[in-house]
């Protein structure tokens, strides 16, 4: 479609839209035009909004899995028509975003929190493009939607929040009631690429393990070839410093008794306990979660969740559990696995006061978990999977206490005395490092 003929049909469809509320600015309805219709740093977004969207933009959905953002970019391309490769991603996954285009970030749906997070987060200024209602948000829905219509909020936020909306609908005709569309049928035949697609996302994920840092700060953006150069923005701080959010962290061989004993210190001590494991089994069985294959699959396995999801469920729980319960001191049970896990958990969520260190021979924990395994119901608790376990405990997890050990930040306690001695052991260290009960 022409630029003008988008124009045109945009013009009819924002006869009826509002003005949408943005974050305290203006939203001032502006058809796409040809050439650079907008200035400084949202120059590019003519050029990425609905029908034309640029290869190399970014879909997220702030609610939704990457898959599933995935299906609807999918949707929304074949809609629209024919579109040369569209990056998409979502805001737990900001290496994503990073790596793929730092200019433009489109979202479907509102600028939710977790995406202004996401901004926040990196401590530039993004431009957002944020495609709002009625964007179907399911791929049911739209089967059940007779009208294609397509609005669109642009943003840009700045450090300081500032914030300019510019509306655009782009409106499509009516189909007959009955009509089945005719992306119905595209869809459909593309389906069989969702697969290949997720595998892709799942060994970028994995192959990003140690994601690079940069300081960032969103420089004006003028042309696309200058954009692809920028360095990937970050946060650049944590979220909260240790006098806001009071982490420890407690590590262990697989049945060292960290539950337990988390258990022990949340009745007297008032933690807030959060299990990573707890975490992701809980992600792995939460309706729609994309991650739920992997995660069941990387927990057979006894290998380590991709850090994105591990630390984004953490710092979910944990803005949680301080908005809601005001919770200031936290037990981070079973995380950090590994030791790029530890440095970028202290760098976007908060450093940790120390680690108290549950030691315990391996023949123990083995008992430990076959007999747990008789009732847990874990997928883990077998011998294949418990060995698998204590190998990636040996050589992926025992980094992380050595390097927290070199910074004077361990607690080790013997762990194979009965659970009511080593807690004993345990108050004397909570102790020792000051920490009072809430
Ligand atoms: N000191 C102890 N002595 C004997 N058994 C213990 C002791 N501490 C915990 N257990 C038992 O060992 C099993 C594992 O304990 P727990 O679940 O607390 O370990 P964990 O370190 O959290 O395990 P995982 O890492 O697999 O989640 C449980 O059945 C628990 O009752
Ligand atoms: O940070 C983490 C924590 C856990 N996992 C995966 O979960 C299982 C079970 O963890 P538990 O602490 O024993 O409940 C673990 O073997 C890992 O596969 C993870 O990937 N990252």
């Amino acid at each position: 479609m022409r630029q003008e003929d988008q124009a045109a049909e945009w013009a009819a469809g924002s006869r009826h839209s509002s003005r949408l509320d943005g974050h305290g600015s203006i939203a001032r309805p502006e058809p796409p035009r040809p050439g650079p219709a907008l200035t400084g740093r949202i120059a590019l977004l003519p050029e990425a909004i609905g029908p034309s969207l640029a290869s190399g933009d970014i879909i997220a959905r702030g609610d939704s899995s990457p898959c599933a953002a995935l299906e609807e970019v999918q949707l929304w391309s074949q809609t629209c028509g024919p579109r040369s490769s569209v990056m998409w991603s979502n805001p737990m996954l900001e290496f994503d975003i990073h790596e793929c285009f730092p200019t433009v970030c489109v979202t479907l749906g509102n600028v939710k929190p977790s995406v202004r997070n996401l901004i926040r987060r990196c401590g530039a200024a993004w431009p957002v493009l944020c495609l709002m209602q009625p964007v179907p948000p399911t791929w049911n829905q739209y089967m059940k939607s007779s009208a294609m219509r397509y609005c669109a909020k642009a943003a840009t936020l700045s450090p300081g929040g500032s914030c300019a909306n510019i509306t655009v609908r782009h409106r499509r005709q009516r189909k007959r009631r009955h009509a089945k569309p005719r992306v119905a049928r595209n869809h459909r035949l593309s389906r069989p690429n969702l697969s290949i697609l997720k595998n892709t996302l799942v060994s970028r994920i994995d192959n990003q393990g140690g994601s690079s840092t940069h300081k960032y700060s969103m420089p004006v953006i003028l042309n696309e070839e200058q954009a692809a150069q920028l360095p990937a923005p970050q946060r650049t701080r944590p979220l909260y410093s240790p006098e806001e959010a009071g982490v420890i962290f407690v590590l262990g061989g697989p049945g060292a008794g960290k539950g337990t004993q988390c258990a022990n210190m949340v009745r007297d001590y008032g933690f807030k306990h959060l299990s990573a494991g707890d975490l992701l089994r809980e992600e792995q069985e939460r309706k729609g979660s994309e991650f739920g294959d992997m995660i069941k699959e990387y927990i057979r396995e006894g290998k380590i969740v991709p850090m994105e999801v591990t630390i984004q469920l953490l710092e979910n729980a944990i803005v949680a559990a301080k908005k809601v319960e005001g919770k200031r001191q936290f037990l981070i049970d079973g995380f950090p696995r590994k030791q790029d896990q530890a440095v970028k958990f202290e760098e976007v969520v908060v450093p940790s006061r120390f680690t108290l260190f549950f030691d315990c021979p391996e023949e123990e924990l083995e008992r430990r978990l076959l007999d747990r395994g008789k009732s847990s119901g874990r997928a883990d608790d077998n011998i294949e999977s418990i060995k698998k376990r204590f190998k990636t405990f040996v050589e992926t997890s025992m980094p992380v206490v050595d390097a927290f050990e070199e910074q004077g930040k361990v607690e080790k306690i013997k762990a194979i005395a009965a659970p009511e001695v080593v807690y004993k052991e345990v108050k004397a260290r909570l102790d020792k490092r000051g920490i009072k009960p809430e």
